[in-house]
């Protein structure tokens, strides 16, 4: 058990690649946490471990033992936090486990969105916030001009910022120094009975799952039964430890304490981020404030290429479950990609790193449908419905009217792009909120409709401002608007996989541009194929793929039969890529293409 005035608990922000994970790695080797010339080495170890046994270790939160130059020995324990706000709830979640960040700005590059958005999270859990400008060996740094962007931009001082190079070593004494002296002791009361924090949970092939918590008041030990306040359920702690990073057994954490335990854990879904965790005979009275689940906003229909990788692909998806509560799925049919799952997420990035894994990790391959949101149906009896398909939507005679989620969206952007930004915000049906200017750069605020942003609006955002610009968001809530939902219709049979919901306004032109898509991406067949798009009964756009003049064997003269059966087997061959539609066959490579929207 340590002093209250001894400890020191703190997380790291950031934008994506100004450093944090190299400060980390820093402040552990040069506190001797893990000592120099083993560092390397013990990290190596760490990963045979983790290859012979698939022991996760989460190297980022880390107790750390540092003699600071006042003669006292202090616990600094950093927690990382994941960087994205797809994870916004956990982010703030960890943020409220700690009392202080280190805000970590590239001094050549200055505030960027993710800085803004993670660091508005540490203010809004009322952290005291130390700003770190890395990087200060590059040639391109600047620091007085970095310090006046903190300032202009996120409106804390930084005069005394402390400048330093992750990648050196140098300024990493005053890092800690600074962590010491300005930011402030936890609080907790030792007698009370036992209030701790789940920050975050893992799931771990040989240890099960493993928790992290943070003590706010009371003791806990090996061995304590201890009850989770909002699931209920209760559990005999197994082994109580704190992470130096690997797993150093302990005999108990008191208030202020960071730490993890292991309690025959089924699966990660059993432990809710954000819980209370008490003693189950002597409870705590109240549960700390605020919890909250955190709910998929993006859905999209993951099915394997190849019909016979589906139970494959179902495995991988359950595995992957056991170690990520927010990532839901269920069995799904398509008419016209076979069986799959619809899977919802929390943001885009989670969707993309999940199918990612599972491509890589599991080697899969997966068509993946139009990423689309959740729209709230309002029922003219009263209901109201999650539509997370656009294939599922009733009959509109019973629909009132169609919510959508709303983001606010800051992006950061050098001038010379701004115009293209604008635009690019405009033509998704974005409101400007605001448009400020901090040097050469200008930040946009923008209220869009998620829907508009879901699909491809990072690829566009990246090529028209060449990688310059960065860029996040937040969910705002639900709004009204005149949403439809738009079947496309080829050779007559609509195709469920290719509806989507759409803006009335921007129907026709949406339309209008599949129609012609998919009239490139369809082959000819032996007869005249309508596509058409259609808003209920009515067709907004139409194109007609002509037919094929003649059989492909035909120029074959003469009885060549080995020459003809190839041809067929050619032909055969094709078919397996594409999905039977009625009479027509559609090639899966156009469910995807068909949906990307030229702007
Ligand atoms: N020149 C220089 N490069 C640095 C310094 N600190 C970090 N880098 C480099 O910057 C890159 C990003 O550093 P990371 O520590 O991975 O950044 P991060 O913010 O943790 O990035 P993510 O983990 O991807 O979020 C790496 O290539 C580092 O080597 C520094 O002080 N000077």
């Amino acid at each position: 058990m340590t002093d209250l005035d001894r400890i020191r608990n703190f997380s790291i922000v950031a934008h994506i690649d100004h450093g944090k994970s190299t400060l980390a790695d820093r402040l552990i080797q040069l506190t001797g946490t893990v000592a120099e010339r083993d560092m390397k080495a013990q990290l190596l170890d760490a990963m045979d471990i983790e290859r012979e046994r698939g022991i996760t270790i989460k190297a980022n939160s880390v107790r750390i033992e540092y003699p600071a130059k006042d003669g006292k020995t202090y616990i600094l324990n950093l927690i990382d936090t994941p960087g994205h706000v797809d994870f916004a709830y956990e982010v703030s979640r960890s943020m409220q486990a700690v009392e202080g960040s280190l805000l970590v700005v590239d001094a050549s590059q200055g505030v960027e969105a993710q800085t803004l958005a993670n660091v508005y999270q540490a203010i809004d859990a009322d952290h005291e916030i130390v700003p770190v400008l890395n990087k200060i060996d590059l040639p391109a740094a600047e620091p007085e001009r970095v310090k006046e962007n903190i300032e202009d931009v996120i409106g804390i001082d930084a005069s005394d910022a402390v400048e330093i190079s992750a990648k050196t070593g140098l300024g990493i004494p005053d890092v800690l120094e600074a962590i010491v002296h300005r930011l402030p002791a936890p609080k907790g009361d030792r007698d009370a009975p036992l209030k701790a924090m789940l920050v975050d949970s893992w799931y771990d092939s040989y240890l099960g799952v493993v928790v992290l918590i943070r003590v706010m008041d009371g003791v806990v030990k090996k061995g304590d039964q201890i009850k989770m306040m909002k699931t209920g359920a209760t559990y005999k702690l197994d082994r109580l430890s704190v992470l130096k990073p690997q797993m150093v057994d302990i005999a108990e954490l008191g208030p202020g304490e960071i730490g993890v335990f292991t309690a025959s854990i089924k699966q990660v879904r059993d432990t809710k981020v954000g819980d209370t965790i008490t003693h189950d005979k002597k409870p705590c009275a109240q549960a700390l404030p605020g919890f909250k689940p955190s709910i998929p906003v993006v859905f999209c229909g993951l099915f394997p290429v190849d019909a016979a990788d589906f139970e494959a692909l179902r495995d991988a998806i359950e595995k992957l479950q056991l170690n990520d509560a927010s990532f839901s799925a269920e069995m799904e049919t398509s008419a016209a990609l076979g069986f799959g799952f619809r899977c919802g997420f929390l943001g885009l990035l989670h969707l993309e790193v999940i199918r990612d894994r599972l491509e890589r990790e599991y080697d899969l391959d997966l068509i993946t449908t139009a990423p689309s949101v959740v729209f709230k149906l309002h029922m003219k009896d009263g209901e109201v419905i999650d539509l997370h398909n656009p294939a599922d939507m009733p009959d509109l005679t019973y629909v009132d009217h169609i919510e959508e989620p709303r983001i606010k969206a800051t992006i950061m952007v050098p001038d010379e792009y701004l115009g293209d930004v604008l635009k690019l915000c405009q033509d998704r049906r974005g409101i400007q909120m605001d448009l400020t200017y901090a040097g050469q750069r200008a930040m946009a605020v923008y209220d869009l409709p998620l829907s508009e942003v879901v699909f491809d609006f990072y690829d566009r955002l990246k090529s028209v401002t060449k990688g310059y610009a960065s860029f996040d968001y937040s969910l705002i809530g639900y709004r009204e608007d005149f949403l439809v939902k738009m079947s496309i219709l080829v050779n007559d049979e609509p195709v469920d996989a290719l509806s989507i919901m759409v803006h009335r306004d921007r129907a026709e032109a949406r339309g209008r541009a599949m129609c012609e898509k998919l009239k490139d991406l369809i082959p000819r067949h032996m007869f005249k194929i309508p596509i058409q798009a259609a808003i209920g009964a009515r067709v907004i756009a139409r194109e007609t793929l002509s037919a094929m003049r003649k059989d492909v064997t035909a120029k074959c003269y003469g009885g060549d039969a080995t020459r003809k059966k190839k041809l067929l087997e050619k032909q055969k061959a094709g078919k397996k890529k594409m999905r039977q539609f009625g009479k027509v066959e559609i090639p899966q490579s156009a469910f995807i293409a068909a949906l990307k929207m030229d702007d």
